[in-house]
């Protein structure tokens, strides 16, 4: 198609293919860019035109069946034998296997593996190879290699994550060596298969963009080790927007849905309402619509500055890399538990329908949700936000200027809520920000209490992780709250969208406090007559909001062949639809089901089971 922007290329797969994930997402989500990005001109030269025309279909293989946090702690060696200019891999331990990598089992010819760096009898750390694991010619195992999937998941069912090992072992020392003295007589293209076969890889596999290593063994360094995390960074920066697309859709369908479902008459005798009058099923959706429409513009922010920074990173300034690790890794988190809890409340808000594949939203829900674990688990990934907030709160007490979006840290924290009956949205972010600033300082003087108390920094550290999570967590959601006002207050929107998006903005915030309620009064920041400006604004807003719910629904675009649901279709035609697909359920295609002449009838009839004998022999 001709197809070359990214996103672009996301949203027009999401059309031809709405109810499958791709097996080859690792490769263009993980692999692609990894080549891109980690690779040397030359190794891009080589392998990109094969990746961009699918000849090479890859991987990212990095987590271990022993270990996926830790990538320091992978075990999958990388040896280098100067004598022969090679690679050795090696999966020493049962530990060390490959597991998770999405496409790996059955579908990726090559992979980008992480693993520990080994060279002049040093160990230098996770860096990343390129491996052929399966033939080019018919996609046979290549010796030395072992790979399989790894049996079905929660979803991602045609996704064929798979387990990965490589035994050196296996491979006679004499063959190896044979094949290598041939390297430089056979043609380019033909080096890689060769290699792969027998476990053992060219030096110039290593993706060295950043780290080198010399041909006599000699390592040099990266300008910094976390360079080679880049295609993490990516992929958690994208997949707030892709949270935020699932909690989208599931509120298309559950709104649409809650606009067409009638139920109970509200007096005896009267219609039945929409359930969308219910003030109780405002209360669930339109938080979480206001939501999805936050983490849209979050998503936005945090792959603009994705890009911003990496623009930087390759012009060799790396300062920017810790606030985008802190703020990707901390969105992704913030991200994907909103958007998986929100999914769920949707499908409950759809009652029985809710529960029928029909509705489409199992599918959302098994999408989204290893999202809370892959590229980073989220509570580790909210502690390396904390780790990022500590370091600031540090800078603030010494006087240091923090960058834009960590600048309330440190502020004074005996003030008062600004907020009155309006609830304006300069004092929602006041109290977002104050929030957060005292999460911070309360985790900072956990930590240094426990240090003047003797213990060590990583006991200190662990003794105020929860802690560290709540001060993360309401960073994240200040971020999500003051991105979205600042979205509403730029100058290219109509007065009229900014009318209607003003009410969902003051929501999403107004609904936060009220979630969290006991971490704004804590302090006493808020009163108690100001929490009921807050609650009597909520139950306001909902009103407010009601008339245009469809429509802001309707608005995220999602054609129904996207959606894939009966209940959200966009002509709200569901009774008709969901007999349909009862209809054309296989089980209906015949009258009398098999089990009835293997199981029901012995029991019902069993002077005939001779019927059911017969069935059986058949
Ligand atoms: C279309 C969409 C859908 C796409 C759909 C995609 C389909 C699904 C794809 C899933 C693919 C995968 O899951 S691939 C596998 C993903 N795996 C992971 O994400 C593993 C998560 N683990 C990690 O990232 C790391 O190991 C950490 C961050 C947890 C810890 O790393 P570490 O090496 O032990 O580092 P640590 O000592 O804690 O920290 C040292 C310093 O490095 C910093 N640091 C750590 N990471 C980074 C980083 N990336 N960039 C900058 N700096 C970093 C720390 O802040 C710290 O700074 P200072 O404080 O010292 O200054
Ligand atoms: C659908 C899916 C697709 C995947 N695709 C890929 C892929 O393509 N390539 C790939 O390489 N990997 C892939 N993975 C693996 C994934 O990246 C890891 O599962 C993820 O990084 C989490 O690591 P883990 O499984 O080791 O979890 P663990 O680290 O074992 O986490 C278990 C628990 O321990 C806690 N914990 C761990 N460390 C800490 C800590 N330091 N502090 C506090 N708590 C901690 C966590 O919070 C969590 O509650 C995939 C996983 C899934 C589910």
């Amino acid at each position: 198609m001709g197809i070359t922007d990214m996103q672009e290329a996301f949203y027009y797969r999401e059309c031809a293919a709405a109810h499958e994930n791709s097996p080859l997402g690792l490769h263009y989500a993980m692999f692609l860019p990894t080549i891109n990005k980690q690779a040397t001109p030359e190794q891009k030269k080589k392998w990109l035109p094969l990746a961009e025309n699918y000849k090479m279909i890859g991987t990212y293989a990095q987590t271990e069946l022993g270990h996926g946090t830790f990538i320091r702690g992978l075990e999958t060696t990388a040896t280098y034998d100067p004598k022969t200019k090679e690679f050795i891999l090696d999966s020493p331990t049962l530990t060390s296997k490959k597991y998770w990598p999405g496409c790996l089992g059955k579908t990726s010819n090559h992979c980008v593996v992480m693993a520990q760096l080994y060279t002049q009898g040093k160990s230098h750390g996770p860096h990343m190879f390129m491996v052929q694991i399966r033939s080019m010619e018919d996609h046979s195992v290549l010796p030395g290699i072992e790979v399989g999937v790894i049996g079905n998941k929660f979803g991602y069912g045609t996704n064929d994550n798979g387990f990965l090992s490589f035994d050196k072992l296996r491979i006679p020392r004499e063959n190896m060596l044979m094949r290598y003295s041939q390297v430089g007589r056979i043609p380019r293209e033909n080096m890689l298969m060769r290699y792969s076969q027998v476990s053992r890889i060219p030096r110039e596999n290593m993706l060295m963009r950043y780290s080198q290593v010399h041909e006599d063994g000699t390592y040099v360094k990266p300008q910094n080790a976390k360079l080679a995390y880049g295609s993490m960074v990516l992929i958690r920066s994208s997949i707030v927007s892709d949270a935020a697309r699932g909690l989208a859709q599931a509120c298309v369908i559950s709104i649409r849905y809650s606009a067409v479902r009638r139920q109970t008459e509200a007096y005896p005798g009267g219609e039945e309402p929409q359930i969308l009058d219910y003030q109780t099923q405002q209360y669930r959706l339109f938080p979480l619509l206001a939501s999805a429409y936050s983490l849209q513009l979050a998503g936005k922010y945090v792959f603009n500055t994705y890009l911003e920074v990496n623009d930087q990173i390759e012009k060799g300034n790396l300062e920017s890399m810790p606030e985008l690790h802190a703020l990707s890794a901390g969105l992704k988190a913030f991200s994907t538990y909103e958007a998986s809890a929100g999914i769920e409340v949707c499908r409950i808000c759809c009652g029985g329908h809710g529960y029928s594949q029909a509705s489409g939203l199992p599918k959302i829900y098994v999408d989204v949700v290893p999202g809370c674990t892959y590229e980073g688990e989220n509570t580790v990934m909210m502690l390396q936000t904390a780790r990022y907030l500590m370091k600031c709160y540090s800078r603030a007490k010494q006087g240091q200027k923090l960058p834009g979006f960590v600048q309330y840290i440190g502020q004074n924290l005996n003030k008062k809520s600004c907020m009155s009956e309006e609830v304006a949205l300069g004092c929602l972010v006041m109290a977002y920000e104050h929030r957060a600033a005292r999460l911070v300082e309360a985790a900072a003087m956990r930590m240094q209490s426990l240090i003047q108390g003797g213990k060590k920094q990583h006991e200190a550290w662990n003794g105020s992780s929860v802690q560290l999570f709540w001060a993360a967590k309401a960073h994240c959601h200040l971020f999500c709250v003051k991105n979205f006002v600042d979205a509403i207050q730029a100058k290219s929107l109509s007065s009229k969208t900014v009318t209607v998006m003003k009410s969902v903005c003051q929501l999403y915030g107004v609904h936060g406090i009220l979630e969290n309620l006991g971490e704004f009064m804590q302090d006493g920041f808020f009163s108690g007559e100001q929490v009921g400006y807050l609650q009597r604004k909520m139950l306001a807003l909902f009103e407010n909001i009601r008339p245009n719910a469809v429509a802001l629904v309707d608005a995220f675009d999602y054609p129904d062949m996207v959606l894939g649901s009966c209940l959200g279709r966009y002509d709200g035609q569901v009774y008709q639809a969901l007999y349909d697909y009862a209809k054309s359920a296989p089980m209906n295609q015949t009258e009398i089901h098999s089990t009835y002449y293997k199981h029901l009838k012995p029991l019902i009839n069993p002077e005939t089971t001779s019927d059911a004998m017969q069935f059986a022999k058949l």
